[in-house]
Parts: structure tokens; sequence; C-alpha cells
């Protein structure tokens, strides 16, 4: 779970309008950086708050970063760098800005300094926007686990490693059992809010390298690494145990309580992912005919 849990970011809509307030302050540092070189081109003056210390915190991208940037997304890799990137490139600026009022030529070294920063600046806030878009579009919005997306991209990996390591990894399907008549006795909030309570129950049962992913509906998809089948049983059965006791809140204040089916097999590595996928889909199907509530084994 260690890049698809809800820690890594903070999933809801919130992360989809700071990704949009982002590209709009970017847009306008691009303009500032224009303004700035025409200041300095056609000698026109500068704005006041280019020469502020603060001019990092002050301009549109400094307020992102301040707001939006460091709720959401301030345990990303990219993000105190940034930080750094901007803050030296608003300080090389106002060392041009100074030399511009006292009517001095601009230091060619330091004009392109200057440049550099803000190019470079430019490259990485680009980077930066592109890796939180990925992160963001690889999550499911209702439950925070990872995405189809995000699945295929780990199982690939997965199995890439199991073959080189020799270390078995299974993978499981659990599918919650009779949802539609949750939906149908207790609404669709209800429902989703069972989802949410579910995910984020598998999500605090598994180890941290486990990881786990809404594979559609009310149907999730589990990866174990470093494996065999035999633990795998013991452990998911250890986990259906769990969630049938699960008090699931719902919209009117009470508490229900679920169960789900799984079927569970390797992910093998002589074969594609899919085949892997439906081999573990039958067994998750023998599991929901042989009376729900279980785990059944693709062998
Ligand atoms: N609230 C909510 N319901 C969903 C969501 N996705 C799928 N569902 C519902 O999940 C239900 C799945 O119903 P079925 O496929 O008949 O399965 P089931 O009732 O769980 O029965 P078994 O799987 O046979 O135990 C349907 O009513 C879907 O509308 C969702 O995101 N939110």
């Amino acid at each position: 779970m260690e890049r698809f849990s809800i820690e890594s970011v903070q999933i809801t809509s919130q992360s989809f309008t700071a990704l949009e307030n982002l590209n709009v302050a970017m847009g306008h540092h691009a303009n500032w950086l224009k303004d700035f070189i025409r200041g300095l081109l056609c000698n026109e003056d500068h704005h006041e708050r280019d020469l502020d210390e603060n001019a990092h915190h002050l301009c549109q991208f400094g307020q992102w970063y301040d707001g939006d940037g460091r709720l959401l997304f301030r345990n990303e890799p990219l993000f105190e760098d940034l930080e750094d990137r901007h803050k030296t490139m608003h300080d090389a600026a106002r060392v041009l800005m100074r030399a511009h009022r006292a009517g001095q030529p601009v230091n060619p070294q330091d004009y392109d300094r200057f440049m550099d920063l803000a190019i470079n600046f430019q490259m990485e806030a680009r980077q930066f926007q592109y890796t939180l878009l990925q992160r963001v579009c690889a999550i499911d919005q209702l439950t925070g686990t990872g995405n189809r997306y995000a699945m295929f991209h780990r199982l690939i990996e997965e199995k890439e490693r199991a073959g080189r390591t020799e270390h078995p990894c299974v993978i499981a399907l659990m599918d919650l059992d009779r949802f539609k008549q949750v939906n149908d006795e207790h609404g669709h909030i209800t429902g989703d809010l069972a989802l949410k309570s579910v995910s984020d129950f598998l999500v605090r049962s598994l180890r941290k390298y486990d990881s786990i992913f809404r594979f559609g509906g009310e149907e999730f998809l589990i990866c174990l690494p470093n494996t065999d089948l035999k633990t795998a049983e013991k452990r998911l059965n250890h986990l259906r145990e769990g969630l049938a006791e699960l008090d699931i809140p719902t919209s009117n204040g009470q508490t229900i309580r679920m169960t789900g089916s799984f079927g569970v097999g390797y992910l093998r590595s002589g074969f594609p992912i899919q085949d892997s996928i439906q081999h573990v889909d039958e067994a998750l199907y023998k599991a929901k005919e042989n009376g729900r509530n279980r785990v059944e084994v693709a062998l």
C-alpha cells in the first residue's frame, strides 16, 4: 500500500481542484516571467513585491504551495525541492531588479543564472504536476485504493519480480456478498459508505508491501507478494472473519455487518496477467456457489 494509500495522497475531489489550481498558478508564473523580463528589456518598473524577501510566498505559485500544496501534497518527493528552487529563482530575480532600479546594466552572469533557475523551476514544476496527475488518476476516488490502471501497473512489476526472485506472488479477488441488498435496503449512500469502510478495513489489515485495488463495483483485488498459497489462504480466512465482525456505519447512524467471498491463486509467471485473474475469478465464483463468506483456492 505504500504507493496508493490514503496517506500518500489525500483522495477527494479536493485533489483534482488542487491540481487545477496548480495549473493556474503555473500559468501565472509563466506570465510573471514574461513581465519580469519585459521590465528589464523595456525599462519598465517591476512589481514592488518582487523586491520583498518573501516574494516566493507572495506570488500565485507561492500561495498555491503554502495552501493546497502543503495541505495535500507535502509528502510528495519533489515537494520540498520545488520550494527551494522557487525561492532561489525569486532571490536571483531580486538581484536583477536591484541593479535595474539602481539604473545599472544587468550583469550577464546574473541574468544567465536567473534564466537557468527560471527554466529549471518551470520544468520541475511540470514534472511535479505530471507525477501528481499520474497518482491521482491511479486512485479510485470512492475508496482511496488503487484503480485498475494502478493494479495492472503493479501486477506487471510483481509478476516480473516473482519470476526473477522465485518468490511467489499471490492474488485474491474479494467480492462483497449480497451487496445489492445493502443498496436496496439502506440506499446507495450507505452502499458507498460500506465500500469505503470495507476497503479501509482491508488496507489496515494487510502488510505494508501488500496492495489492494478496486477491481470494479464491490470487488477488490488483493496482491500478496512473497507469499505461498497456503499462507495466503490462512491470511485471507483471517481477513474474511475480521470483515464479518466489522461494524459498518449506515447513513442513518446504525451499523450493519457484511461478509465477503474470496478466490485466491498464484500470479503465474508463465501466463498473461489476465489469465491469472481469470483463474482466481473462477475460484471466487466457486466461493459464491458454495455458500459465500468463504475462501476458495484456484489450483
Ligand atoms: N453504492 C454503490 N453500489 C455499487 C457500486 N458499484 C456497484 N454497486 C452495486 O453493487 C451491486 C452488486 O450486485 P450483484 O452483482 O447482484 O451482487 P451481490 O448483490 O453482491 O450478490 P453476490 O455477489 O452474488 O453475493 C449492484 O446493485 C450495484 O449497483 C458503488 O460504487 N456504490
